[in-house]
């Protein structure tokens, strides 16, 4: 595939929260061209303008809306060399493996092909996974850490939201804590739950809550990719966007703040990633960015360290974008808000 050409690009998910923003990101990105915005082939909303579901998209993205029938995923095969799938996790699996050759990249938002083996899709995902043998060529897209692998890969697992906040905390601290398990408690806007409408996000209904106590589908993730045991507790806020995930540590005896800061430096050349010592980061300052804000505060060996993102870009839309960036060799931020 030729680098640094226009690349034609579709989004099967487009009408879901995550979908929306990434037609948005790809309709301005300079490498891509956005040829279609697909939704189910029974979806209501085929055949309407995505900017009629979104207004803030007149005149970004007034393509409509595609219902993926038999014709057009074979149009897809013939002429899209980048896809990203914003649908949830089943059928993005199902997809993936229609669409997946050396002649495109498939860029996979939903869980479908983070976990390593086939089984966790049973025990955490509440299904069988239909095409195991696509999860050890997936590359996990944590951007940050995995630049090298993702320049060759062809399949892109992009991080669950709350594993990417987590992830970006823990990671480079990982070597200077004393034990495990890390606690971490995160904290969701309403739109990580999808546009789908449920009793849990009615606005009568929303307030702040925990859920998916000791058994949420991120807790592997995060295990598997930052391979320390957690102990981790979602909850639901009554906001629209945004995450922030607060990590309870326990540094090693004699670990220094110095130690810490040296290791909080890795993020010097990664501009999504800001960090401050004894900086307590807040959703609104990373909300519609691809920003990641690390805060840090030592006491003795106690170590928190919170992580704000905004779950439908750095959680994902824009997150997806830096994993395509750096598969052609683009800088990092090519397309990502900041
Ligand atoms: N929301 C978030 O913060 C994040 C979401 N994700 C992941 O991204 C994915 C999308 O999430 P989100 O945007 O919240 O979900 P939404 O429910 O808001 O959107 C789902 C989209 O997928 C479409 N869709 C559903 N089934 C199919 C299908 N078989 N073929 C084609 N299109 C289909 C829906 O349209 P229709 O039903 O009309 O066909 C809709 O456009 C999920 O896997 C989610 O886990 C990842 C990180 C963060
Ligand atoms: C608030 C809320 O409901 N959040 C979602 C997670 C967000 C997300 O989309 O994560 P995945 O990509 O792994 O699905 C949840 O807890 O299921």
């Amino acid at each position: 595939m030729k680098k640094n050409s226009s690349l034609t690009a579709v989004v099967i998910g487009a009408s879901g929260y995550a979908g929306s923003e990434l037609c948005r990101l790809v309709a301005r990105h300079p490498l891509l061209t956005l040829a279609g915005c697909f939704v189910s082939e029974g979806s209501v909303d085929a055949g309407t303008k995505l900017s009629v579901l979104y207004p803030k998209l007149r005149g970004v993205v007034d393509l409509p809306l595609q219902g993926l029938d038999s014709l057009s995923l074979k149009q897809i095969k013939a002429t899209a060399q980048v896809v990203f799938i914003a649908t949830e996790h089943e059928a993005a699996a199902q997809l993936a493996y229609q669409l997946y050759d050396n002649k495109r990249i498939i860029i996979d938002l939903s869980g479908a092909h983070r976990l390593a083996e086939a089984q966790d899709y049973v025990t955490h995902y509440g299904f069988s996974h239909p095409h195991p043998q696509l999860l050890s060529e997936a590359v996990y897209g944590l951007a940050e850490w995995h630049t090298g692998l993702l320049a060759n890969a062809n399949l892109i697992a992009v991080p669950g939201c709350y594993p990417t906040a987590t992830l970006l905390a823990l990671k480079p601290v990982q070597h200077l804590l004393a034990s495990q398990p890390v606690i971490v408690n995160a904290v969701s806007g309403v739109t990580g739950a999808g546009r789908k409408p449920t009793h849990k996000t009615l606005g009568a209904e929303l307030s702040l809550q925990g859920y998916g106590v000791f058994n949420h589908r991120h807790q592997p993730e995060i295990e598997q990719h930052g391979q320390t045991a957690v102990v981790f507790t979602p909850h639901l806020g009554a906001f629209k966007r945004g995450i922030l995930a607060t990590l309870y540590l326990q540094l090693a005896e004699g670990t220094s703040c110095q130690d810490v800061a040296e290791a909080y430096a890795v993020y010097q050349k990664h501009p999504c990633v800001r960090v401050g010592y004894q900086h307590t980061p807040a959703i609104q300052d990373v909300e519609h960015s691809g920003y990641c804000d690390i805060g840090w505060h030592r006491k003795g060996t106690q170590l928190i360290v919170f992580a704000a993102i905004d779950n439908l870009l750095k959680g994902a839309a824009s997150q997806a974008l830096q994993c395509l960036n750096l598969r052609f060799g683009e800088p990092q931020t090519t397309g990502v808000p900041l």
